[in-house]
């Protein structure tokens, strides 16, 4: 179990290997370098009980490689999470590529990449996360069949980010409901940090609604078409933990919710896309279920990405998409109710659930 997100300078030298950082249990670990294209990616196959492991690439400009690695450690985690929460027969995996994208991605390196994936023969398959676009994994699809996320043109189910934040806005008018007493978001103020491919489609639906919505991006350009485009306020204050609001939905990296800022937070509500918000889930869970914050656990609600590239494996269409996709504010409603009765944190309630399911795999093999 985790119980501390290292960061590079905590590295103890004298410790072993796999009890630093995020290890948590993981199956494989692969360093992949290429100086040619300047690839230097890391594979995390956390868990393959279920099936085989899968996650996006997320490509970031890490500040040391140490916390690439511990990035691809608890995404990958948290991948094995989502899919057997979702019912899905999926093992969990992620990777990361180190550097810039407007800066070093190109097709060489994305193919590289791709390559180096398929060396795993099928155990981890790849996808989007931050700094990957559809024609990224169209491009790695050049080299290897072991890539989801695949344009529409090209046969696959396309950009899974509005699927992703159509589950998030399902998980959040769970979470309302079970706080509110309805899950109707309509005059409602909702702080979405993180303007991107998922947070811009949950902008789209939550002001739909009729919600009051204030956004926040490091992306000036980004924030003033967004506002415009939906009618919705820029957030202008110099700490947005410390606004008063109904919602906050982070949409952009994990970790928003730590020791700097939990004690700020006026929310109700957290629902939001980004992976592992919590920055250590066995403290900062039990600080927000101590605050009366409803949490609604980030693998949960933020599945509807993994539900559209799964579709690309086992063939089901658009319609089963969706169905899949609204069961989210069922099992959110039901996990939320679960940790009330039972006095856990909402996220140790889906995370039980999750091990449960992996649990009886394992008995059955
Ligand atoms: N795309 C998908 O289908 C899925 C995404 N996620 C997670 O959701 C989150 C967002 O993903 P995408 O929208 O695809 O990424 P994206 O890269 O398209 O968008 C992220 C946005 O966050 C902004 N940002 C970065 N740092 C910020 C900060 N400190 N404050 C405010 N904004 C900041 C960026 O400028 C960007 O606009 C990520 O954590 C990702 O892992 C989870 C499941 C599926
Ligand atoms: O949405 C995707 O691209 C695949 C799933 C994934 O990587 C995620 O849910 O974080």
């Amino acid at each position: 179990m985790i119980t501390e997100v290292f960061t590079a300078n905590q590295l103890k030298k004298e410790a072993p290997v796999f009890g630093q950082l995020s290890f948590d249990n993981h199956e494989q670990v692969v360093f992949c370098q290429d100086k040619d294209t300047g690839l230097k990616a890391i594979i995390g196959v956390h868990n393959t009980i279920l099936g085989p492991a899968l996650g996006g690439t997320r490509m970031y400009d890490y500040a040391t490689e140490w916390d690439a690695l511990n990035d691809v450690l608890r995404l990958s985690r948290g991948m094995t999470y989502k899919a057997a929460i979702t019912g899905l027969n999926l093992g969990g995996g992620k990777a990361v590529i180190i550097g810039d994208p407007k800066k070093i991605k190109t097709p060489e390196l994305m193919k590289r990449f791709g390559k180096f994936v398929h060396t795993l023969g099928g155990k981890y398959y790849t996808a989007e996360d931050v700094g990957m676009e559809t024609s990224d994994m169209d491009t790695v699809r050049e080299v290897t069949p072991y890539v989801t996320g695949i344009s529409e043109s090209k046969g696959g189910a396309g950009n899974p980010s509005p699927v992703t934040a159509y589950g998030v806005y399902m998980g959040m008018k769970a979470a309302s409901k079970f706080a509110y007493g309805n899950d109707a978001l309509e005059g409602k103020r909702i702080l979405v940090q993180g303007i991107g491919h998922v947070g811009e489609e949950l902008v789209r639906l939550t002001s739909e609604e009729g919600a009051k919505v204030i956004i926040s991006d490091i992306n000036q350009e980004r924030l003033e078409a967004v506002s415009t485009k939906y009618g919705v306020d820029i957030y202008k204050g110099d700490d947005l933990y410390a606004e008063t609001a109904d919602i906050y939905a982070p949409c952009a990296l994990g970790a928003t919710v730590n020791d700097q800022t939990i004690d700020k937070l006026k929310v109700k509500v957290i629902a939001g896309a980004a992976n592992n918000q919590l920055a250590n889930e066995n403290i900062h869970g039990p600080l927000l279920q101590k605050k009366g914050i409803v949490y609604a656990p980030d693998f949960l609600i933020n599945a509807g990405g993994i539900i559209n590239v799964y579709a690309e494996i086992e063939g089901y269409g658009r319609d089963q998409i969706i169905a899949k996709t609204e069961k989210i504010y069922d099992t959110t409603l039901d996990i939320l109710n679960k940790a009330k009765a039972t006095n856990v944190t909402t996220n140790a309630a889906a995370i039980s659930i999750a091990e449960d399911r992996i649990a009886a795999r394992k008995n059955e093999m």
